[in-house]
């Protein structure tokens, strides 16, 4: 394939990247795959109790303005002014609360693998047949859990004054970070868009998976109003124009995606049956299939992939592992095994030819697909006196294989045919031993692109094929593909499935680990009852409330 070389000429699309742990902006030439600036910025989680983690959304919008201004500095604003549309892709379903009026964010943008609405998910589930984790899933695609958005959204109402009294006097605006950022771009309260795409949408438990619309049973259920919801858009079209207190004013915004979806797009997975798995601090296996949602049975959901203007959109089934990478921080942070994850982690878990039989169920939070299952906590099992932290950090990283293993099973199931190739991409998969591992894990070949800029390069095209810029064509026979690399399986079969069973007996050790007490099973009236008192009222009605289910067990 022919190396691009950049010639100054060519029209540019700049990109927000606005993910869990990094803000970053970037520019590509259209037509072409590598990003030719790029400035980014990291983001300092705000983690208040255990269990929550936040961000600050102002520090995010003061992030993306740096980026920005950066990146038009490294260009020179003669070749800056050659960006001829932006595109935003964002950490999906965390959930941001504002004053129309002033601005202003009503509190800390709740983000995405916060399990503080442990409680909301009970309330919402003592209210549907059987405790069914899956019934709302014919509507909106997802499993009951306090992953998507509108369990924050029910939280906020509840427990944040000043969000209900801005819901009151009609103030408030709900959006994730897509709609936060869109919004302040295009003006903020002086005619600023509140607008999602449907990707985003469609991981907020309130969108219609069939009509693309709010949905009015999901709304009613949550209690929330229409009125601070944005409009559903496609993920490619012109939202609107940068306004005059930002740099690059006057320009437009043409795409919007969620990161996993942005991600499907830029390994061009347009077709059916096409595959990627993203690698960072949580893991996303996103399988294209086509104009038709597939109803997951195996424990995936179903979500909107892309939608280019009036297009039929596109869908997807997902399998979302909430600890991937975030579990090499954690052996950095919280255990000291590692010093430099990028440097040290690979070569450490190399000093050892296996695991040792030890394996590790990263369910800090509880486990997403295909489990879903809240009460689920993180447990090393097979220790013994020779392990030492190399095994764990081999069996860390093999966990981030054995939860991908446990998705395609799923995906294979619900889809019928077995994936006989595994794309895969994200900063995580520069590491060639977890790549190997992947291989050996699920006895098929992983295909790694080459290229950190996956994930931009998405919404790039969205945005540079948008109808009234059209300088990208995604469909082109020519088209610039990302350059790969493979790794094969060397396992047999047996041996891939002895420790595949070992994994799911691990797996069932970690289940129901938190288990609630009966008296403090959540219901609709519990809920509002606390949520119409205050914080240190709250913790000393809460304290009383379990000596006495403490006395009354007894
Ligand atoms: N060489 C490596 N081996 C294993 N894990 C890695 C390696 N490099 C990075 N990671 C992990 O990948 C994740 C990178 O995530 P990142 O792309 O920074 O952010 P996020 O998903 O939070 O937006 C981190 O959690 C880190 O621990
Ligand atoms: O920001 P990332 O890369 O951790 O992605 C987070 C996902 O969008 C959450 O669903």
């Amino acid at each position: 394939m022919k190396e691009f070389q950049d010639n100054g000429q060519g029209q540019l699309i700049g990109v927000i990247d606005a993910s869990t742990r990094t803000v970053k902006f970037c520019v590509f030439v259209s037509q072409h795959i590598k990003e030719i600036a790029e400035h980014a910025i990291d983001l300092e989680p705000i983690t208040p109790q255990e269990g929550w983690s936040e961000q600050d959304p102002l520090k995010i919008l003061e992030a993306v303005k740096r980026c920005m201004q950066k990146v038009i500095s490294d260009l020179g604003e003669k070749r800056a002014k050659n960006i001829l549309t932006i595109g935003i892709t964002n950490q999906r379903e965390t959930t941001i609360v504002w004053d129309k009026t002033t601005g202003k964010p009503l509190y800390n943008a709740i983000v995405w693998n916060d399990i503080r609405t442990d409680k909301t998910v009970d309330v919402v589930l003592a209210k549907v047949p059987e405790n069914n984790k899956n019934h709302f899933k014919p509507i909106c695609g997802l499993p009951v859990s306090p992953y998507f958005s509108a369990f924050k959204l029910k939280w906020l109402i509840h427990y944040v004054p000043a969000v209900k009294k801005a819901i009151k006097e009609k103030k408030c605006l709900f959006g994730t970070v897509d709609t936060w950022l869109l919004w302040n771009l295009t003006g903020g309260p002086n005619g600023g868009k509140h607008m999602t795409d449907v990707t985003n949408a469609s991981r907020t438990f309130l969108m219609n998976i069939e009509t693309l619309y709010w949905d009015t049973q999901l709304l009613n259920t949550f209690h929330i109003p229409i009125d601070i919801l944005p409009d559903i858009r496609s993920s490619s079209e012109i939202y609107g124009k940068i306004c005059d207190s930002w740099p690059l004013a006057n320009v437009t915004i043409s795409g919007i995606l969620g990161n996993q979806q942005s991600a499907l797009l830029g390994q061009s997975c347009f077709k059916e049956g096409m595959a990627k798995n993203t690698y960072r601090s949580g893991c996303f296996l996103l399988y294209n299939t086509g104009t038709t949602r597939v109803q997951s049975s195996h424990g995936l959901v179903t979500t909107v992939a892309y939608k280019f203007g009036d297009s039929p959109a596109i869908y997807a089934l997902e399998g979302s592992v909430a600890v991937a990478g975030a579990a090499m921080k954690w052996l950095r942070d919280n255990m000291g095994f590692i010093k430099n994850i990028n440097e040290e982690t690979e070569s450490l878990a190399k000093e050892v030819f296996s695991t040792g039989d030890v394996y590790f169920v990263p369910a800090f939070k509880g486990l997403y697909a295909p489990y879903w299952r809240k009460d689920a906590r993180g447990i090393i099992c097979g220790l013994t006196a020779f392990s030492t932290k190399q095994h764990i950090i081999r069996a860390a990283l093999e966990s981030v294989c054995f939860q991908t293993r446990d998705i395609l099973e799923a995906m294979n199931k619900d889809c019928g045919i077995p994936l006989s190739k595994l794309h895969v991409d994200g900063i995580m998969t520069t590491n060639n031993l977890l790549m190997q591992l992947q291989a050996d894990i699920t006895g098929i070949p992983v295909i790694r692109a080459h290229s950190q800029d996956i994930t931009a390069l998405g919404v790039a095209m969205a945005a540079g094929s948008a109808k009234g810029i059209e300088v990208w064509d995604i469909y082109a026979e020519e088209r610039e593909l990302v350059p790969i690399d493979t790794f094969l399986p060397t396992s047999t079969e047996d041996e891939r499935d002895a420790r595949y069973t070992k994994w799911k007996m691990a797996v069932q050790r970690s289940l129901g680990w938190v288990s609630p007490k009966k008296s403090a099973i959540m219901t609709e009236e519990r809920y509002q009852m606390l949520a119409s008192i205050p914080g240190s009222l709250y913790a000393i009605l809460s304290f009383g409330l379990l000596l006495l289910s403490t006395y009354l067990e007894k």
